[in-house]
């Protein structure tokens, strides 16, 4: 079992990692879009957050050796299902493959953000 590990994405908010990957299978944990880079929450409209987490899943996908297109199964969760749309128009630019996907509205996701998207992909 591999810790995935990559500045290229938020450090852990809690006592978890950013995935793991084990028996070509990686599991990414929820990403919500702070900017890795300045570690802070600057994207503000559904489009934004969705956008910004799209990039970190990107990211840690790309540090567990893997891509949008091997993803299996994804679970999003939104603070409002009013954004429902609006993050579909942006999610579906990057899981373009069209995995198999659960999506709840949530009362509320850590720091107050709109949306957090976790996954399961492939790795071969
Ligand atoms: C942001 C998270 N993935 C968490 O707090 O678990």
């Amino acid at each position: 079992m591999k810790a995935v590990a990559t500045e290229k994405a938020p450090k852990a908010l809690g006592p978890y990692s950013q995935g793991y990957v084990h028996n070509g299978i990686f599991c990414s944990a929820g990403q919500i879009p702070i900017n890795p880079a300045t570690d802070a929450i600057e994207a503000e409209t559904i489009a934004e957050q969705t956008e910004q987490v799209c990039k970190n899943l990107a990211a840690v996908l790309e540090a567990a050796g893997t891509s949008f297109d091997k993803v299996l199964k994804t679970t999003c969760f939104l603070s409002d299902m009013g954004d429902f749309a609006a993050f579909n128009e942006v999610y579906a630019k990057y899981f373009t493959s069209k995995p198999a996907r659960s999506c709840v509205a949530v009362k509320t996701l850590p720091k107050n953000v709109l949306c957090e998207v976790e996954l399961i992909a492939v790795v071969e």
